[in-house]
């Protein structure tokens, strides 16, 4: 008989050669294409608006280009097959961010979620943010949203020019209710100015660039240099703890009310979470679901001033499912589907988190025969996938009727990336959809906007803050009563 041993040896070095040289030829597939740069510093960024100059660096290399900064790589992705392929598909890969010297380790001691590096804590933070956010906890913050939503009618009775106010006052009331069980505020309440300055200085130092530490890290040893992001960590960790010990104070007198603050320290034990960590992932909240909810409302205000004939429609159906006599609710948006593709259309129109957050690859990834090398920062720029031709034809023009099949509900096999990708998805997404969706109801039942012709609205995005989640500035919407402000103020008063 003959021995299969020789067979099985010649088998086993094949299968080796095969293994190696595959891996070999990975590691040899050129990274996408991109824009040319200087041999040693490589590309230079774009100093403002990033998101506008890398969709025209997608329409000139394509859906997926890279960019180099001194040793940094920089995928952009701009099309949207190309972020399901690689953002969802590879998601295990993109669960990292890259390392944030001034704005994680130092401004924020290596504590808030948004930038938190992949690893235990990340995972462990997650859970307890998915614990309070998930779908079935965040209807029950439908009295909240409702409350503040409605009160945001009588606020534009009352100062019709100051809308976006009243829309951040409405964002800013809920986080802090549903955080920390904080009654109603109002935006020059101490507490709200004092996050919002926390949350500035965090915006302000996490713009690319901002810190050259980030690109050359050997200068976090310059003595003094991080002394000023040093002194705003110690500021923000003092209001953070401070506003816990408020519920912990409660708690102790049988008085606190049911929150998140409430809910992480009965819990702190079963998802391990550190007296900091817990204080952070509290407080952090603030900023990562305040000022994008606000955005968002005040952009569906922007896109109806703007398109009458799609605000008519939303109108029409109003008046069909929830009539005049009565304020819509939560119970009626599965009846609504003009108001959510309303509200799916201004997101995308206008994406709140405009250039999309940067992820790191911890593995090679291929794509097409091009390698994202592990350690590249991988972004999904929204507002290039947002213009997408081949997923959103005739992407400029603002038009909820494509989120519609043709039996007349929201289409599921639509999507757009509002809320980012894979692994790093917003864990507060289904709280900011309600808050939205129920401010675009109220609103669009109680008045008809109108833009003012001696006032266009620019809705350009040179007209919005060049942020990471941007804001509209200042614009005026004339707001017509569809109902009478009696009978409204009536039913806010009697709860209808
Ligand atoms: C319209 C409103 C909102 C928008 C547009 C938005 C958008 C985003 C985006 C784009 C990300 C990054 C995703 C990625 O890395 O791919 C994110 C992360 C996050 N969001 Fe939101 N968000 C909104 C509201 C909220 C709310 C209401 C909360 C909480 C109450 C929240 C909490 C967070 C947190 C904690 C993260 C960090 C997650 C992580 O890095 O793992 N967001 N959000």
């Amino acid at each position: 008989m003959i021995s299969q041993t020789p067979f099985a040896v010649i088998g086993l070095l094949a299968a080796l050669v095969f293994v190696k040289a595959f891996y070999t030829r990975r590691k040899h597939l050129p990274l996408p294409p991109g824009p040319p740069g200087h041999w040693l510093f490589g590309n230079v960024l774009p100093k403002s608006h990033a998101p506008v100059q890398f969709a025209k660096w997608t329409e000139e290399y394509g859906p997926v280009f890279s960019l180099r900064q001194g040793p940094r790589v920089w995928v952009i992705i701009g099309r949207y097959q190309a972020a399901m392929d690689i953002m969802e598909k590879e998601g295990a890969s993109l669960i990292d961010r890259p390392r944030y010297i001034s704005a994680s380790e130092v401004l924020s001691g290596g504590m808030r979620v948004v930038v938190e590096r992949a690893g235990d804590r990340l995972k462990r933070l997650r859970r307890v943010l998915h614990a309070q956010l998930q779908p079935k906890v965040a209807v029950t913050y439908e009295d909240i949203q409702t409350t503040n939503a409605r009160n945001v009618l009588l606020d534009i009775f009352d100062d019709p020019n100051n809308h976006q106010m009243h829309v951040r006052r409405y964002a800013a009331s809920v986080v802090l209710s549903i955080t920390y069980a904080h009654p109603p505020t109002s935006l020059s309440s101490p507490l709200v100015r004092a996050v919002n300055l926390c949350l500035s200085r965090f915006g302000s130092t996490i713009r690319p660039g901002a810190w050259l530490v980030d690109t050359y890290p050997i200068l976090q040893y310059v003595p003094g240099y991080l002394n000023q992001l040093k002194e705003w960590h110690q500021e923000e960790k003092a209001l953070f703890d401070g506003v816990l010990q408020g519920v912990k104070n409660e708690m102790v007198t049988g008085t606190a009310r049911p929150c998140f603050a409430k809910f992480l320290l009965e819990h702190q034990r079963d998802y391990s979470i550190s007296d900091g960590e817990l204080s952070y992932v509290a407080g952090s909240l603030f900023g990562a679901g305040s000022d994008t909810t606000a955005s968002a409302i005040t952009i569906v205000m922007m896109a109806a001033a703007k398109h009458p004939s799609a605000q008519t429609r939303v109108q029409e159906e109003l008046d069909a499912v929830v009539g005049r006599e009565r304020l819509p609710t939560f119970a009626d948006q599965p009846m609504l589907p003009q108001v959510t593709a309303f509200m799916l259309e201004a997101l995308r129109w206008r994406p709140v988190s405009i250039g999309g957050f940067a992820h790191r690859a911890t593995k090679d990834i291929i794509w097409n025969g091009y390698r994202i090398p592990a350690g590249a920062s991988v972004i999904g720029n929204h507002w290039a996938i947002a213009n997408d031709p081949d997923t959103y034809p005739d992407p400029q023009k603002f038009d909820p009727q494509r989120w519609i099949d043709e039996q007349g509900r929201v289409r599921d096999d639509l999507r757009f990336c509002t809320y980012g990708f894979g692994r790093r998805v917003c864990p507060g997404q289904h709280v900011a959809n309600r808050s939205i969706y129920i401010n675009t109801a109220l609103v669009l039942w109680a008045f008809r906007l109108r833009e003012n012709l001696s006032a266009l609205i620019d809705t350009s995005l040179y007209a919005f803050s060049d942020t990471a989640n941007m804001h509209a500035k200042p614009f005026e919407v004339i707001f017509e009563k569809r109902i009478e402000e009696e009978t409204i103020r009536g039913l806010v008063a009697g709860g209808d």
